[in-house]
């Protein structure tokens, strides 16, 4: 098919994490003929991408679109939401931490009605996924790392874990799996394990540098056409003619939906935007994983060995009565991340580690809108971080900043450590300790749920367990905006998994494939 062509059998909107997914997928059937539309370059031999120790740099670049969020009164105003422009989209551009979510998180979406995402239809699923996910490496295992894991083990008293991806965990502290090649630090991301292999496929179309403004009719009233940008501002109207399928990730999914008149009808007729279907749950369900940090200074340079400065954590279940889930989690730097300690005028230290405890299942959500009609201009993010009105988010950081001074005062951690910068030692107190949390918080970088799927007595679902869009015909969504509730890991794999899945929906209802 050559470039000029418009019509595809399935037309995908971002090839990012879910869309390369499903590119390779669809792309089996000689006969299917895919288009991907993807607002960024190729990370094709790009060595800034492909390098997965590279990532930090990543952040703020041209690769990352950068969504900022309104005033947060209770949490930090000054996150930058990061979200890749790039092939492979957040795979190619983020820590490639690659966990299985819990059985519970996804009977959890099952019981709130996504009706088969329970576990033991989508855990399965794993042995499907490309991806090389293998834990640490020996050679990238930093001494400090290793006796981080040693003092959290010593201190807490849970069980240091080999692969979190080996059984279900309540609590542990360990090295993470990682999707990646230790030879070389090479990604393991969606493009490079699903992607790179099939580029060569002639039923395959990538339209890079291009931008999706747009989602319109075809001439039955199906919504499987989509306006399109090219770099050069050449504007197209691709059309599918089985299904397009939205997986421009969880801010970028209920923008386009929105800008083309599907969301809370209201909202959009105040910007002038014509109503196509009014689905008040677009937008809504903002979810994440909010952190905080707490930093130390060590005694001198670190040894090198790393695959991405963050190889190691922690899980730990504080409240046993709260079921077999951990509620708390933290990452383990060996570089002091002091982005947010530092505005704040907290010391920049040359050497140091950090600890960033997150909130798994945080309560607060928040929600996202459109300014204005104008597809140029951002989404508001509204994360409404530390707001649930039982301070469950907020005790769950306080908590979290005391579990990591004990370990830190443990050995053999304790001897690299010469002093706490952020907050420092005088900072006890639970009200100074949330205050401080809140106020050099971070995310995680996980935004979710903005278009969830759910039951069809449940309002504000915007996707019904097929991830068909409510109300309309000919269009789904496949990314993290999809997610009902947050799991409790890092969400990549669970994309990923979605994704999987997915791509058994849709050769199911069209017949191609197995
Ligand atoms: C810095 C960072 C670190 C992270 N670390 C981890 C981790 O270690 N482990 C983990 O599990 N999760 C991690 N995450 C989260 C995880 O990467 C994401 O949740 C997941 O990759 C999201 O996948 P997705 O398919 O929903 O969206 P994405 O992968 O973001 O894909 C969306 C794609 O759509 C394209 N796009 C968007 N809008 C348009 C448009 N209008 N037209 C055309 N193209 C468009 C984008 O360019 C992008 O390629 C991290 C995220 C970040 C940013």
């Amino acid at each position: 098919m050559g470039d000029d062509e418009t019509a595809y059998n399935y037309v995908i909107v971002g090839g990012g994490t879910a869309g390369c997914v499903l590119a390779a997928r669809l792309t089996e059937d000689p006969d299917c003929r895919v288009c991907v539309v993807e607002g960024g370059p190729s990370d094709v031999g790009d060595e800034k991408i492909l390098r997965l120790r590279n990532w930090i740099n990543l952040l703020d670049s041209e690769y990352d679109y950068g969504y900022t969020t309104v005033e947060q009164p209770r949490g930090n105003s000054h996150i930058l939401h990061s979200r890749a422009r790039v092939l492979g989209g957040c795979s190619s551009h983020n820590t490639l931490i690659s966990f299985l979510p819990l059985p519970e998180d996804m009977d959890e979406w099952a019981a709130l009605g996504a009706a088969g995402w329970d576990a033991a239809t989508v855990l399965p699923y794993r042995d499907r996924l490309q991806n090389r996910i293998v834990p640490v490496a020996e050679q990238d295992r930093n001494p400090i790392a290793k006796d981080f894991v040693t003092a959290a083990a010593s201190a807490l008293g849970v069980p240091v874990v080999e692969d979190f991806n080996a059984r279900p965990f309540a609590d542990g502290v360990g090295f993470f799996s990682l999707a990646y090649e230790a030879e070389g630090n090479k990604r393991s991301s969606a493009s490079v394990a699903y992607l790179h292999p099939v580029l060569d496929r002639p039923n395959l179309t990538l339209k890079l540098e291009t931008w999706a403004h747009e989602v319109v009719p075809d001439g039955d009233g199906r919504m499987t056409c989509v306006r399109v940008r090219s770099a050069d501002g050449t504007e197209t109207t691709l059309r599918a003619e089985r299904e397009l399928l939205l997986c421009a990730g969880a801010i970028d999914t209920p923008r386009l939906l929105m800008l083309s008149g599907i969301g809370p009808a209201d909202q959009l007729r105040e910007l002038g935007i014509k109503v196509r279907a009014d689905l008040p749950g677009v937008g809504e369900n903002l979810l994440d994983h909010p952190e905080s940090v707490i930093i130390w200074e060590t005694d001198g340079p670190l040894p090198p060995n790393s695959a991405m400065d963050s190889d190691a954590g922690l899980f730990l279940r504080r409240d046993p009565d709260g079921g077999p889930r951990p509620d708390l989690m933290f990452h383990f730097y060996q570089v002091p991340f002091s982005v947010n300690t530092e505005r704040l005028g907290y010391p920049a230290v040359e050497h140091g580690v950090c600890m960033t405890p997150n909130v798994p299942r945080a309560r607060s959500v928040g929600r996202m809108w459109l300014r204005s009609a104008d597809p140029a201009e951002k989404p508001a993010l509204d994360f409404q971080y530390f707001t649930d009105p039982d301070g469950h988010d907020e005790k769950t950081i306080v908590d979290g900043l005391k579990v990591a001074r004990e370990v830190a005062a443990t050995p053999p951690l304790r001897d690299w450590l010469k002093r706490e910068v952020a907050p420092g030692p005088d900072v006890t107190s639970d009200a100074a300790l949330s205050e401080y949390g809140r106020r050099v918080a971070h995310t995680v970088y996980h935004p979710a749920g903005t278009c969830k799927m759910g039951g069809d007595d449940d309002p504000m679902a915007v996707l019904d367990p097929q991830l068909r869009v409510r109300g309309l015909d000919g269009i789904r969504v496949v990314d993290a905006s999809l997610f009902p509730t947050m799991p409790t890991i890092n969400p990549m794999v669970t994309v990923l998994l979605a994704a999987e899945r997915a791509a058994d929906l849709l050769r199911g209802a069209n017949g191609g494939g197995r």
